[in-house]
């Protein structure tokens, strides 16, 4: 197991960050000082918004239309922060931008999917990150890759960065689907089963790659316990430069978070201890059922022991059938269905011969 679990929970990262979720926001791409500061001032409004996410560096449309106009725009982002009180996080993908970012304190960094799916890029950036207290949220590589995930965030921690979080922005499809991105929700389940301190956020904008799909598919990253959710937003969306589809108007967002169920995660959550006592019945259920399986099998070894001095075969078809047929019968009765009990059966079943076999072959 790697170093992940010194990852701290995003609440304490900033005193600001005691929502769930907290939702980052902001425009894809920066257009202009305007653009910017509106659409930072409208977020301001929209209650669970605590971090402003800004293209500063997007090499796709920002460079072509605006040139790299990075100082300008971390210079109004400062005014943001100042302005708004709201946090303010930008994307890196080389040490120069790091080091810009850093300069002009930027609160938060985070590392784009095209970056994480390269192992080169992701070692020069741990190396200008070496000693950096600031957070870094690293997104999952453009193909489903899980290894060259971890990869990445591994490397980042390494370099001392223990405000770290997973982005998870779906990965890029070989054909058209519905979703811009396909979301394979076992892989940022499966990371968050590995690294259970690694705070998630999901970013439905990327997945959806279209404004109805959104609400969708941030309610299934809350009920997944994501912690958080990333989704691109500008003060005029019609008239958006980049990702004109999937952006929200804040107070389309402020509708979206609206609709969202936050499910409870734990007992202590729900506030008093009815799903404890069911849990414990399921226990001693549980516990039961092993003792009686186990009871079964010593039954199945005598018999076995019998079948080696009488010189029988260990598969009695007949026998098995009956097994089979009483016990659909008595589970159907009690509302199991004939699938279940006879998968169950059959299981049992063949276990029972590889310990007859055992037996045998003694
Ligand atoms: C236990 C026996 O051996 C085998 C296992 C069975 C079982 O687990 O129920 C049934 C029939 C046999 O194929 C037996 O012959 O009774």
């Amino acid at each position: 197991m790697s170093g992940l679990e010194n990852c701290k929970p995003m609440n304490t990262w900033f005193k600001k960050l005691d929502t769930r979720p907290i939702v980052i926001s902001g425009p894809s791409v920066v257009e202009s000082e305007e653009q910017l500061l509106n659409t930072a001032r409208e977020l301001k409004k929209v209650d669970q918004v605590k971090i402003f996410r800004a293209g500063v560096w997007k090499p796709q449309t920002a460079t072509k239309t605006f040139g790299d106009r990075g100082l300008d725009i971390l210079q109004w982002l400062n005014q943001v922060k100042q302005e708004t009180g709201l946090l303010t996080m930008v994307e890196v993908a080389s040490p120069k931008h790091v080091e810009m970012c850093l300069r002009h304190n930027v609160d938060i960094l985070w590392i784009g999917a095209r970056t994480t799916s390269n192992p080169f890029s992701i070692q020069e950036l741990a190396s200008a990150l070496q000693g950096m207290n600031v957070p870094v949220m690293i997104k999952n590589p453009l193909n489903p890759d899980i290894n060259l995930w971890i990869g990445a965030l591994e490397q980042i921690n390494k370099a001392g960065i223990s405000r770290m979080a997973a982005i998870h922005c779906g990965f890029y499809p070989f054909e058209q689907t519905s979703l811009r991105n396909i979301p394979k929700w076992e892989i940022p389940i499966e990371l968050k089963s590995r690294f259970h301190n690694l705070p998630m956020i999901c970013d439905p904008s990327h997945i959806a790659g279209d404004k109805q799909h959104i609400q969708q598919i941030s309610q299934k990253a809350l009920d997944l316990n994501m912690d958080g959710l990333m989704i691109e937003s500008h003060f005029k969306p019609e008239e958006a430069l980049s990702e004109l589809e999937e952006t929200l108007s804040p107070a389309e967002l402020d509708e979206v978070l609206r609709g969202l169920v936050c499910r409870l995660n734990s007992i202590d959550d729900l506030g008093e201890n009815q799903l404890e006592q069911y849990r414990n019945q399921i226990d001693s259920v549980d516990a039961q059922l092993i003792e009686l399986l186990a009871q079964r099998m010593n039954i199945v070894e005598e018999i076995g022991e019998y079948k080696s001095q009488k010189n029988m075969t260990i598969l009695q078809l007949e026998r098995w059938e009956k097994v089979r047929e009483k016990g659909v019968e008595l589970g159907k009765s009690l509302g199991l269905s004939e699938k279940f009990t006879t998968q169950l059966l059959r299981m049992i079943h063949k276990e029972a011969i590889l310990k007859q076999n055992k037996v045998m072959n003694r």
